[in-house]
């Protein structure tokens, strides 16, 4: 029997969107009142769409744009072949490329992520398969999620910004609320917890000096009790010494302590000091952070993310490597639609371990983009889409709506210290605060 060829991409549509998004503070500021994201469609020569999302920029959204010529009329199944052309055309990022933001600094990840994710899209309608069939199987039916807390402005984001809707109900009307204080803070989990089911619960640090988010993650203690494994993510803001003495406070009560500080060197430091696990998104996020984090032990759990690892078939390469070399894996995110969530559900299911709930931001986003509409949680997790390719189809009216958004609200990239400066005239962004 002859191998087949094909099918091809005939098209590609690339369309950045504006999704709302409420005053969530963290250590680099604001959020906006709406977060970017790119959509890409690709079309095969026999009219099959293939969908991906990613978090998106005018760099991005350009970069893309510059690879399309170089992407009509490839295979969607030469995958290897494809990632060759863009590496080809955006050279890989080195650490010194990436700088000061090292996890941030991408251009061929991102592309390749959404092209790829499309891609499998395809290959998984054409035979029929689920996306998570196409990475080797899938290990469970339902993949755990934590809740994501954050320190908030009062407000709904969007056009309402710093404003509420007085007619929302349940977890709409309490994602509206201010948490600025310990308590606010456990309303906010309690909330979330009882719209979502969560067992497993994050507090996005680096807002206040650090014994008040200590407090805050003694009062999630006191509320939930030692059954619900808690984070917090001070996003490196803190030196090695402040990582030690207020990790060592918090050794009783958390699963992990995410980036405490900055840097894989300071990062081991931290973790001979103390006895919780570290995870980070930050100081390993490229197979070349790999080697050195190895080598002086920065890390205990690496939190992967498909958009910035370049893939799903490079998160499960990620997966081996961790595995190999004892490291836990869990999962990153940014503010998302449904689109990224189908894909880190099937990621999350081919895993071979998920030994912690993932991240998502899902909760705090109240657009869909998919025809099902919003994804629903139970006990804090997502059912696996069964159905072939991702398992989720456009919405081409949403999509329009959200494009809209995004021309509307003349934001092109994201720029949490301008945001906060719109609150906080004067404050600025540090590296370290604490
Ligand atoms: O959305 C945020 O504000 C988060 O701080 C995000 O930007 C981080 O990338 C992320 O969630 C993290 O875990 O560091
Ligand atoms: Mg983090």
């Amino acid at each position: 029997m002859q191998s087949k060829t094909g099918p091809r991409i005939a098209q590609i549509h690339i369309t950045p969107i504006a999704i709302v998004d409420p005053p969530l503070l963290n250590a680099a500021g604001l959020h906006a009142p709406y977060a970017l994201r790119t959509i890409v469609e690709l079309i095969t020569d026999d009219n099959i769409s293939g969908i991906s999302e990613i978090p998106g920029n005018k760099d991005i959204d350009a970069a893309l744009e510059a690879s399309r010529s170089l992407l009509i009329g490839k295979d969607v199944f030469q995958l290897n072949d494809i990632r060759q052309v863009l590496v080809n055309q955006f050279g890989i990022e080195t650490a010194a490329d990436r700088g000061e933001t090292p996890w941030d600094q991408r251009k061929l990840v991102h592309i390749f992520s959404a092209i790829e994710v499309a891609c499998l899209d395809i290959i998984g309608k054409v035979t029929g398969r689920p996306v998570v069939d196409l990475l080797g199987g899938k290990m469970r039916d339902r993949v755990p999620f934590s809740a994501y807390l954050f320190y908030k402005y009062e407000g709904a984001g969007g056009e309402l910004a710093f404003k509420t809707d007085p007619a929302a109900q349940g977890w709409a009307a309490a994602r509206q609320s201010s948490a600025l204080n310990p308590t606010e803070i456990v309303a906010q989990a309690k909330a979330m917890c009882a719209e979502f089911g969560f067992q497993s619960i994050k507090l996005k640090g680096g807002v206040f000096e650090p014994q008040q988010e200590v407090d805050a993650m003694f009062a999630l203690h006191e509320a939930f009790g030692p059954g619900v494994p808690l984070r917090v993510d001070p996003n490196a803001l803190w030196t090695v010494e402040t990582s030690i003495q207020y990790g060592r406070q918090m050794e009783p009560i958390l699963e992990y302590l995410e980036d405490p500080t900055r840097g894989q060197e300071n990062m081991a430091k931290v973790r001979k000091a103390i006895k919780t696990p570290l995870a980070t998104n930050m100081c390993t996020t490229s197979f070349e952070d790999i080697p050195n984090s190895i080598a002086i032990g920065s890390e205990d759990i690496i939190l992967s993310d498909h958009h910035f690892w370049g893939g799903l078939r490079a998160s499960i390469t990620l997966a081996g490597i961790c595995e190999t070399f004892g490291r836990g894996l869990s999962m990153h995110s940014n503010s998302h639609l449904g689109i990224s969530l189908a894909a880190m559900v099937h990621l999350g299911a081919a895993l071979r371990d998920v030994p912690y709930a993932l991240d998502t931001h899902y909760p705090w986003q109240s657009d869909e983009i998919i025809t099902s509409g919003r994804f629903t949680f139970e006990e804090g997790s997502v059912a696996v889409p069964q159905e072939p390719g991702l398992g989720v189809e456009l919405d081409r009216n949403a999509l329009a709506k959200l494009h809209q958004n995004y021309l509307d609200c003349g934001l092109t990239k994201r720029d949490d210290q301008v945001e906060m400066q719109k609150v906080q005239p004067g404050w600025t962004f540090k590296s370290v605060r604490w």
